[in-house]
């Protein structure tokens, strides 16, 4: 296995990277996103945990999180948000362990999308790191015009995660991703084959 860190602001289009690594280039994925999801799913501890530092009131009527709620809590209040790091960051890590794990005996590169790679403190266990690079005007743009978010709560969201030249001093491969898609997806390509080469 050839493990490969994934990561960079939010909105700066790690998930259409990831997507085309795994589509055109076959490459196994493994998405920090969807392992956070999974460890606050209803009957998972650290559920329980939020709701009682946050309240019962950040549960939804059928158990499973109030993303919204807790969202919007967490990227206006700093020590709320470290509270929620606190919580979910250990079995995140411990889940993403498992499942890297699980693909040891994989040939080729497996890609570990994590967008708080670095902010985790997981840089140095990466051999390679595939930084996706935006200005935050940029990643403010994609929140606000194509998510809809509210434009306080965005600069809330990017303003909690290091800044990109943190990022950019930890990586091997940088893909830019301020000009169109095909621009990114031709760039995309150029890096899974230095990754294969
Ligand atoms: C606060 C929550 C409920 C908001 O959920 P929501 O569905 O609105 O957002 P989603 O989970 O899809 O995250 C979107 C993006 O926000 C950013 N983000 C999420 N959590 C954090 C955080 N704790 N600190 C900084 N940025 C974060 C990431 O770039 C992520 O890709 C959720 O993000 C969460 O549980 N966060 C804590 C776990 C975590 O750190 N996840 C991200 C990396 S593993
Ligand atoms: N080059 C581009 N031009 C225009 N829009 C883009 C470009 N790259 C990505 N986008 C759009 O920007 C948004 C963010 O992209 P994407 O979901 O891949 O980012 P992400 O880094 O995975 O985000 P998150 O951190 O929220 O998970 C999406 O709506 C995507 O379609």
């Amino acid at each position: 296995m050839q493990l490969v860190g994934l990561t960079g602001g939010i909105a700066s289009g790690k998930s259409t990277v990831s997507g085309r690594f795994a589509d055109v280039h076959g490459f196994p994925v493994i998405d920090a996103d969807m392992v956070a999801r999974f460890v606050v799913e209803p009957g998972q501890p650290a559920l329980a945990e939020i709701a009682d530092r946050f309240g019962a009131d950040m549960l939804l009527a059928d158990g499973t999180l109030d993303r919204p709620a807790l969202g919007a809590l967490v990227f206006a209040d700093e020590a709320a948000r470290q509270d929620l790091n606190g919580i979910t960051h250990p079995r995140i890590a411990e889940e993403m362990g498992r499942r890297i794990g699980a693909l040891a005996d994989h040939d080729g590169p497996v890609v570990v999308d994590s967008p708080l790679l670095v902010e985790m403190g997981h840089a140095e266990a990466y051999p390679t790191i595939v930084v996706v690079a935006v200005g935050p005007e940029v990643q403010h743009d994609r929140l606000v015009a194509d998510r809809g978010m509210d434009p306080d709560e965005a600069w809330g969201r990017i303003n909690s995660q290091a800044p990109l030249a943190d990022k950019l001093a930890v990586a091997t491969h940088v893909i830019w991703n301020e000009g169109t898609i095909a621009e990114l997806e031709a760039r995309v390509d150029e890096v899974a084959a230095s990754l294969t080469a």
